[in-house]
């Protein structure tokens, strides 16, 4: 037996317009945002992809990008289950700075260490700081696990047991899954479902609003590649997020 797995990155957020680190700082949608949400669940639609269930992270960009890809869909009525693992990667000190003045600051081989190597974290950010989340309320419970930066590894170590414990039983139930989440906590499911090495994951970049299907045997291991359902446009906007800062 086969399941099936979509992986949805949010739309378009106010930060990814203005080309800021974001991490765990809980903006909206553009309209734009909005937009590519629903044309992900109307892909969905056409593609005959019904999702049973979906998972999303605690921010609202995730949160409202799975709503409007659902609406989309006519599947908005299916149960939801939302975790902190999911979240997108917390970016330390760079949350809220600009990508363009980080990269013209630090130059080339340090923002790219920064962004997209495996195991180097930005420097935490401190509580008190502009754009930490320590004290809200979502994340009262997390104590020790509570991340003041991370890294890709860091990442992993904190999604894969949610992967484990409460997506996978979905997946052996039987259900179409949709993982609605963000850049770095989806490039750390794909480097595990299509075990890309730690070097090699700096070159996978995940567009906004791409519904990304995958077909799991009963080992949980991918049947083929994953497959964009609009793989060109897919392509294109991998592409823009590879060049941000640039
Ligand atoms: O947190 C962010 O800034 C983005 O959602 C992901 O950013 P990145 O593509 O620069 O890692």
């Amino acid at each position: 037996m086969t399941s099936t797995l979509v992986l949805l990155r949010h739309g378009e957020s106010e930060w990814n317009a203005k080309n800021l680190f974001t991490g765990w700082v809980d903006v909206n949608l553009t309209e734009k945002g909005r937009g590519e949400a629903v044309r992900g669940g109307e892909l969905m639609r056409e593609a005959g992809v019904l999702p049973d269930v979906v998972h999303t992270s605690l921010q609202r960009r995730a949160i409202n990008t799975a709503c409007l890809a659902l609406d989309a869909a006519d599947r908005h009525w299916i149960p939801v289950r939302r975790s902190w693992r999911l979240n997108e990667r917390h970016y330390g000190a760079l949350q809220g700075k600009d990508k363009k003045q980080t990269l013209a600051e630090f130059g080339e081989e340090q923002f790219m260490l920064w962004r997209r190597s495996f195991d180097v974290p930005p420097p935490p950010l401190d509580d008190d700081a502009e754009h930490s989340q320590a004290g809200l309320p979502q994340y009262a419970d997390l104590g020790e696990d509570m991340p003041r930066t991370e890294c890709l590894k860091d990442v992993i170590a904190r999604f894969l047991p949610y992967w484990e414990s409460a997506i996978v039983p979905d997946l052996r139930a039987g259900h179409t899954v949709l993982v609605a989440a963000h850049g770095n906590s989806l490039r750390a499911l794909v480097k595990h479902l299509d075990r890309i090495g730690d070097d090699e994951i700096a070159g996978l970049n995940i567009p906004t609003g791409m519904p990304l299907v995958y077909e799991l045997d009963d080992d949980m291991r991918p049947t083929a590649p994953g497959r964009y359902l609009d793989p060109e446009a897919a392509a294109a906007a991998a592409a823009a997020v590879a060049n941000q800062g640039r």
